[in-house]
């Protein structure tokens, strides 16, 4: 089942000169449920306006976003709210613990807009999704005690607490040591297929981009499907 699907989505920009720049252009991609998809690029190929764009957290300046197959258009500010705090799992590069919280009461937060069973258990919630990452002997640590990959474990349980259906993992491994990235990246990737959701990993590493079973390139502003030996090769080309 299709979950997410760009059909043709643009996003441009006023430049102050009254110009007009040209992010993204005409990008097609199509998401399903249990999907892991990767989407590599350089810098200033238009990733994070892509991002952006996937987390319903931008609209398109022409084109079409469909989540759970309705325009995303005609959703309510509500509901769109709705479908990106119950359904969509953010992943950071920087991690963005609130410093000064126990790494449960980090866990903890996005359940605080949660509903019913949610909401009241939310401190057992948070638990056991720190266990899952390996951190359940962590509970009352403080971010600025744990190392670069405790924290994103830490970040990862937060994205994943509400049970999204659509994770974004942008450069998650970015701020990571190789090996530690490698570890990460591939517990996101093993929890995903756990809870059946779809990730979609935007990186440069072609290493991370490896663990997803289809891939994109953005080019200045275009999305194509490649192979993951062109993504190798490109960065063994450009190292
Ligand atoms: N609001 C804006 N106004 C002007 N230019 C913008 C705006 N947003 C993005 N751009 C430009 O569009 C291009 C793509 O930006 P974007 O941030 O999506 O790239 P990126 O691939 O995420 O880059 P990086 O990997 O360096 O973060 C860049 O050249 C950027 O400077």
């Amino acid at each position: 089942m299709t979950l997410l699907r760009l059909e043709g989505v643009t996003r441009s920009v006023e430049l102050p000169e009254g110009e007009q720049l040209h992010i993204l252009k005409g990008v097609d991609i199509d998401v399903a449920v249990g999907d892991h998809v990767s989407v590599v690029g350089r810098s200033g190929s238009g990733k994070t306006t892509l991002l952006n764009l996937l987390g319903l957290l931008d609209t398109p300046t022409t084109g079409r976003i469909m989540f759970d197959d309705r325009p995303v258009s005609t959703f309510s500010t509500r509901a769109r709210d709705r479908a990106r705090g119950n359904d969509i799992g953010f992943i950071f590069q920087q991690f963005n613990l609130l410093p000064g919280r126990t790494a449960l009461e980090n866990v903890m937060t996005p359940l605080l807009y949660a509903t019913g069973r949610a909401f009241w258990n939310r401190r057992n919630l948070a638990a056991e999704m720190l266990e899952r990452v390996g951190l359940g002997e962590r509970l009352t640590s403080m971010p600025e005690k744990l190392s670069g990959g405790e924290q994103q474990r830490v970040a990862i349980a937060r994205a994943l607490v509400r049970g999204p259906r659509l994770i974004l993992a942008d450069e998650p491994t970015g701020a990571l040591d190789i090996e530690t990235g490698a570890t990460v990246m591939a517990l996101v990737d093993e929890v995903a297929a756990q809870s059946g959701a779809a990730l979609i990993t935007i990186t440069h590493d072609a290493n991370v981009a490896a663990l997803a079973r289809r891939h994109y390139r953005l080019d200045k502003g275009v999305l194509s499907p490649v192979t993951v030996e062109s993504v190798r090769a490109v960065q063994e080309a450009t190292l």
